[in-house]
């Protein structure tokens, strides 16, 4: 498998002077779905949110498809942020509007402020989000308003629109924080699914353990801005679960799996 992500020595100190990540090292091939794991405050939004600079590392390259985005300027980054969707914990969607204005936001990238305000957009691209929201189970609900759909509901909304980027990767910040455990499932799923079929390497930020050793290829495991663990779920041991949580997995999983 090709790599398509890769981190070195990545530190990030906010204007606050919190050291809220230290010399991060790692890498995420193609097709992977690796997940973030660590107690609140480890730093794993921080992570994920320097990868498209979204929050400015302050040491350290970020390695996309071999370009440096830590040293792209505005032109490329913008095609980097392309390439790499998102979906976000509270969905950051537009309630007001329908499943399918939503999901045509993915595409804004390539239409001019004028086209998009009038909704003028391609009939492939309107088609290819019908697939999507098809293939997500939503193709009755295509001009429901955002604001009636249950959060499982939104959250594949979410997803549908970061696919219609055509992204290399999507990175997840804590995507089924929101949910109760059935959608969880459903959404975990979905992701996988992705990962595996579509190729796109997803990266996703969880508080739930159990989750985190189902549905992972690779588990990075944060404490205090470090990475103390990265590798397979069959190796996060006891001892790598105290390492990240100062606590046993029986502890943690007696609280529902959650750090
Ligand atoms: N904008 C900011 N300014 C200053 N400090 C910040 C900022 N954002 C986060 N921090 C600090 O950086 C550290 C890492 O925070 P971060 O949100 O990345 O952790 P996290 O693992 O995602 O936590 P959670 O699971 O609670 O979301 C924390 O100490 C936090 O207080």
């Amino acid at each position: 498998m090709t790599e398509i992500l890769s981190l070195k020595h990545v530190s990030k100190v906010y204007d606050n002077r919190v050291q809220a990540l230290h010399d991060v090292n790692f890498d995420v091939r193609q097709g992977e779905l690796i997940s973030i794991i660590g107690p609140s405050g480890a730093g794993k939004s921080t992570l994920l949110r320097c990868i498209n600079r979204m929050i400015e590392a302050s040491e350290g390259q970020i390695l996309f498809l071999d370009q440096d985005v830590t040293a792209a300027d505005k032109k490329q980054l913008k095609e980097v942020r392309k390439n790499i969707g998102m979906i976000f914990q509270n969905y950051n969607l537009v309630y007001r509007l329908s499943v399918l204005e939503n999901v045509m936001h993915g595409r804004l990238g390539s239409y001019s402020a004028f086209q998009s305000t009038l909704g003028l957009y391609r009939r492939a691209d309107v088609e290819e989000a019908q697939r999507l929201l098809q293939m997500l189970g939503l193709q009755d609900r295509l001009y429901e308003k955002c604001s009636k759909l249950s959060g499982g509901q939104k959250q594949r909304v979410g997803i549908a629109r970061a696919l219609l980027q055509h992204p290399k990767m999507i990175l997840c910040d804590e995507p089924i924080a929101s949910l109760d455990p059935q959608s969880s499932k459903v959404i975990m799923e979905y992701l996988r699914d992705i990962a595996t079929s579509m190729n796109i390497a997803c990266l996703v930020n969880l508080h739930q353990v159990d989750v985190a050793l189902h549905y992972s290829d690779r588990i990075i495991g944060m404490h205090q801005g470090e990475v103390v663990f990265f590798g397979r779920p069959q190796e996060l041991d006891d001892a790598v679960i105290e390492k990240i949580y100062g606590k046993g997995l029986e502890d943690l999983l007696s609280h529902g799996g959650q750090a």
